[in-house]
């Protein structure tokens, strides 16, 4: 086994199981606020995972960042996407100029943007760039594999390394996002051999194509499977054969993020497929996952549903970018504030309903 796929068994064997007793503090408090249990619902579930995963019953999530992954996509040369693939170097200028819908959302959730350069197949140059080039894009994954799996490895090392760098930055919670023109077509194919679904359940329109070509497209994921074979039982082996730099580098992300003990907020299909493939790697990511949208990319309800993800959002939107894992990052801060904020019965003078069964 190579040093890269160690480093991955090791960050997955490092992930502790949640807090069980701040859970336990963090739902005795909020039963003892102002307000009938449970009745601030989803809130409150967010609230108990965030105690599991930090380990505290009063969970302090003031230092946010989203990671944006860009690569690129040899599948493209199949005319898969309705964007042509210099829109992924594009878009990664336009991050780190400022100008793009997450900046503007992470600024709003009071996120810091950091933008990677995992596998664009473009020469990027820009101060705020993190540049960790696996390599220049994947091939076409209809005429052979993507990558090699030693690359797929080196893709989510990079991943966990970057995670450990953000923890000693000091922040709290990392949200997904990525950029890659031909990554709904990477992760459908995913989605078929890792979850068992077919490219019809698993395809859907992208950036925007026409249903004639969504056709192609669906075709186009059966080509890639039968050429490749990739092995259901191997997240490595499908990732190197039919996935993507960007969807290995946040795959990463997430065991490195759970093993420092910091909750994943998970963007739409693609973040989603990174997850599905970092939870085959470590089954004990889970606790750490918080999925933030459904977006309106038609596979991403089936995937969601097969990992038990039930995200709080629902917004038709289909940006990725992180856009909606940023905005969840609104419903995490109320999480933690109502758990520290709230005035407790005893506190406030109010009667609990106890109270009236005693009279
Ligand atoms: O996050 C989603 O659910 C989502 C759904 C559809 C498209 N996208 C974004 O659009 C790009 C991929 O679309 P496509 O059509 O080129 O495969 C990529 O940059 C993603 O960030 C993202
Ligand atoms: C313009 C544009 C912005 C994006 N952001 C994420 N994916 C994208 C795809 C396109 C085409």
């Amino acid at each position: 086994m190579s040093n890269d796929e160690q480093t991955i068994r090791a960050a997955a064997a490092t992930i502790a199981p949640p807090d069980e007793a701040a859970i336990a503090a963090a739902a005795a408090r909020l039963n003892s606020l102002t307000k009938p249990p449970g009745s601030l619902g989803r809130l409150e579930e967010l609230a108990l995972q965030l105690a599991g995963a930090t380990g505290s019953a009063r969970p302090v999530l003031d230092r946010k960042a989203v990671v944006v992954m860009a690569a690129d996509h040899g599948v493209c040369a199949e005319g898969v996407s309705a964007y042509p693939p210099e829109v992924t170097a594009q878009m990664v200028l336009n991050f780190l100029r400022g100008g793009a819908a997450v900046n503007v959302l992470a600024a709003q959730a009071g996120a810091d943007v950091h933008c990677v350069d995992i596998g664009v197949n473009a020469e990027l140059s820009h101060p705020g760039l993190l540049a960790r080039k696996v390599r220049p894009g994947t091939a076409n994954m209809t005429v052979g594999p993507a990558m090699s799996r030693s690359e797929a490895a080196a893709a989510v090392r990079t991943g966990i390394v970057l995670a450990g760098e953000l923890a000693g930055q000091g922040y709290r919670v990392l949200a997904t996002g990525e950029m890659g023109i031909g990554n709904t077509t990477a992760s459908a194919a995913l989605m078929c051999v890792l979850a068992g679904y077919t490219p019809e359940q698993s395809v859907g329109l992208g950036t925007g194509i026409d249903e004639t070509r969504r056709g192609h497209k669906i075709e186009t994921v059966a080509r890639a499977i039968a050429c490749n074979a990739p092995k259901a039982s191997d997240a490595l082996d499908a990732l190197a054969k039919v996935g993507g730099l960007e969807i290995a580098g946040l795959a990463g992300l997430m065991l490195g993020a759970a093993g420092q003990r910091l909750p994943v907020v998970v963007d739409g299909f693609i973040s989603t497929a990174a997850a599905l493939v970092a939870l085959r790697l470590a089954p004990g990511l889970r606790p750490y996952l918080i999925a933030s949208h459904q977006s309106g990319e038609q596979g991403h309800r089936l995937l969601l549903e097969s990992l038990g993800l039930r995200p709080p959002l629902q917004l038709d939107m289909r940006l990725g970018e992180g856009t909606g894992a940023v905005l969840c990052l609104h419903l995490l801060e109320a999480a933690v504030r109502v758990l520290d904020e709230m005035a407790t019965f005893a506190e406030a003078g109010v009667s609990d309903k106890d109270e009236l069964k005693e009279r």
